[in-house]
């Protein structure tokens, strides 16, 4: 799905991925790892969000960068959630449904999947910060994408909020879909994994099966 070959990112000094290797299986992938890491940029990369500073990254083949049809098939939620202010949430669902290739009408199932009926048609500005978590979870899934990115799906929402959204993640796999889901809250998700990623100081500091890597994460945040 993912394959990244000394993949660099630099802001001025800042080093926030360091020559990564990785390369990222179908299914469910959790990427896990220490604030400032490298996690969110190492997405926002995949998504063609950013340009790498060095080495390379083929997303379903494609270099997200360069190739503006692999961004049709990629689903995103980036946090915090990027949203325009001025539209309603409905508004810019159907934008990006029809931008990715579908009509539009998946936005009113993705509105009730992700419980935003009671305000979709109500300008983003207006929201709370669990309403815009809960809009920008359903942009990652319009549109028909075969591969989602979730920055940190749980962040903002109240508990029946996280539970829905962990059983909608476990339907979608199930399903079928590939996801790569970035969470500090990694237990619910390494349970169903296929595969998981440690991002600490810019590197990949272990990857594979989850119950392997599941010890390191630990050790680094013990509880
Ligand atoms: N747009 C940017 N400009 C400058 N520095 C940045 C930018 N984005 C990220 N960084 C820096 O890159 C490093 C990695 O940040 P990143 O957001 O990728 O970490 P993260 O693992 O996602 O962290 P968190 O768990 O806090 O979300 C940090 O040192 C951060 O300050």
């Amino acid at each position: 799905m993912v394959r990244a070959k000394k993949l660099t990112k630099r802001f001025g000094s800042v080093v926030a991925l360091d020559s990564v290797d990785l390369e990222i299986p179908g299914g469910l992938t959790v990427v896990v790892g220490p604030n400032g890491g490298g996690k969110s940029t190492f997405m926002k990369i995949a998504t063609g969000a950013y340009r790498p500073s060095g080495g390379c990254i083929e997303v379903l083949g494609k270099d997200p960068w360069r190739d503006e049809g692999v961004k049709k098939r990629l689903g995103a939620s980036f946090d915090p959630p990027a949203l325009p202010p001025l539209r309603t949430g409905r508004e810019w669902l159907e934008y990006v449904s029809e931008a990715r290739g579908g009509n539009g009408r998946d936005v009113t199932e993705a509105a009730e999947t992700f419980g935003i009926e009671g305000f979709v048609d109500k300008r983003v500005r207006d929201y709370s910060a669990g309403m815009r978590k809960r809009v920008s979870l359903a942009q990652a899934f319009v549109g028909d994408p075969e591969l989602v990115f979730l920055d940190e799906p749980l962040a903002n929402l109240d508990l029946e909020g996280m539970k829905n959204v962990v059983g909608v993640i476990q339907r979608k796999h199930e399903e079928g879909l590939n996801l790569v889901v970035i969470s500090h809250i990694w237990r619910p998700f390494l349970e169903m994994a296929d595969y998981a990623v440690f991002i600490a100081a810019g590197r990949v500091q272990a990857s594979g099966d989850p119950d392997e890597v599941l010890p390191l994460i630990e050790g680094a945040f013990p509880l």
